[in-house]
């Protein structure tokens, strides 16, 4: 449904490199994630895919057509909805809806089905402006819009960013239903839970992919074992495992520490690392061996 073939896009005359030779592609009824954090170019894709953006170098395509030859088919077969809020702030949620219905010469009722379990939420404050509403309800308003013309392939740029856990959680839940309506949904995110949400991810930092799989498959391709502590001294423990000899990596990862003993390999690293920090002179401290997060495998793949 969506071929990417080493796309390239730079700014400022080159100076910044925001896709490097990107290859990719997505199945129909797909959710596919775009994974990275800011700046990775993830935008700059969603941007060359919805023709909103020429790239330097490479070819892709969207439906079966080419993103530069073939726009006006793809403008009008497409959903998009772009990082920042860009719909209609005078517009009330219901006059928004049909205005994009309008645009795209089809009614709010010829596809009502699409966007009725998202509109059930909207309905209550139809008649308010869009400016006025909350960040979790503009994010809805934003995806019904780019549904109502009922678009084969829908691009969801950063959807959840800055909305709070429980809208980031419903939303979600919106896209699997979506997606088994037959819809290929691409979404960017810079959050990293949100990846175990997707059929495939790609793993994007600075313009280039680091990883395309399944979640699962990307935590299953982590190499070695990880460890997590617990322990109240964070700082002082990663500092501690960082000038011992031989040298863990480690990283505070929410209450815990995550360790990488890159390399060193012990049958009884658990018992090790707590003898070890022990002799530091750190107290009541916990050492679990644990299955790395889509979050742990990026480090790894940074530091490679
Ligand atoms: N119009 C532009 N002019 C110059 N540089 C740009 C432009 N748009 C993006 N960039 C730069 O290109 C790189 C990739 O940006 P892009 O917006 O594609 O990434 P992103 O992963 O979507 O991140 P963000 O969430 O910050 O938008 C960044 O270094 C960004 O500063």
């Amino acid at each position: 449904m969506v071929t990417v073939n080493n796309i390239t896009k730079t700014y400022n005359k080159g100076a910044v490199k925001a896709v490097d030779d990107v290859s990719f592609s997505v199945e129909k009824g797909e959710l596919f994630g775009v994974i990275g954090p800011d700046g990775a170019g993830k935008s700059s894709i969603f941007r060359i895919l919805t023709t909103l953006l020429l790239p330097d170098g490479g070819t892709a395509t969207v439906d079966g057509h080419d993103v530069v030859k073939d726009y006006r088919y793809i403008r009008n077969h497409v959903g998009y909805m772009p990082g920042r809020f860009s719909l209609y702030q005078d517009l009330t949620i219901e006059e928004n809806i049909q205005f994009f219905a309008t645009v795209f010469n089809t009614t709010v009722a010829e596809n009502h089905h699409l966007i009725e379990d998202i509109y059930i939420q909207l309905e209550p404050f139809k008649k308010r402006r869009a400016g006025k509403l909350s960040g979790g309800m503009k994010q809805k308003l934003a995806l019904c819009c780019a549904l109502i013309h009922k678009p084969t392939v829908l691009f969801l740029d950063e959807p959840t960013t800055g909305v709070d856990p429980v809208s980031r959680k419903e939303f979600w839940e919106m896209l699997k239903r979506l997606k088994q309506q037959g819809i290929t949904v691409l979404v960017s995110t810079p959050y990293m839970d949100e990846a175990t949400r997707c059929d495939r991810i790609a793993l994007m930092q600075h313009g280039k992919i680091l990883s395309i799989d399944s979640p699962q498959g990307i935590i299953r391709a982590y190499p070695g074992p990880l460890y997590a502590i617990k322990a109240t001294d964070k700082p002082r423990i990663t500092q501690a495992l960082a000038t011992h000899a031989p040298s863990f990596s480690s990283y505070i990862f929410g209450e815990y520490i995550h360790v990488d003993p890159q390399g060193v390999s012990s049958k009884y690293l658990t018992e090790e690392l707590t003898t070890l920090l022990a002799k530091e002179g750190f107290r009541e401290i916990e050492v679990m061996p644990i299955t790395p997060t889509i979050e742990d495998c990026f480090i790894k793949m940074l530091t490679k």
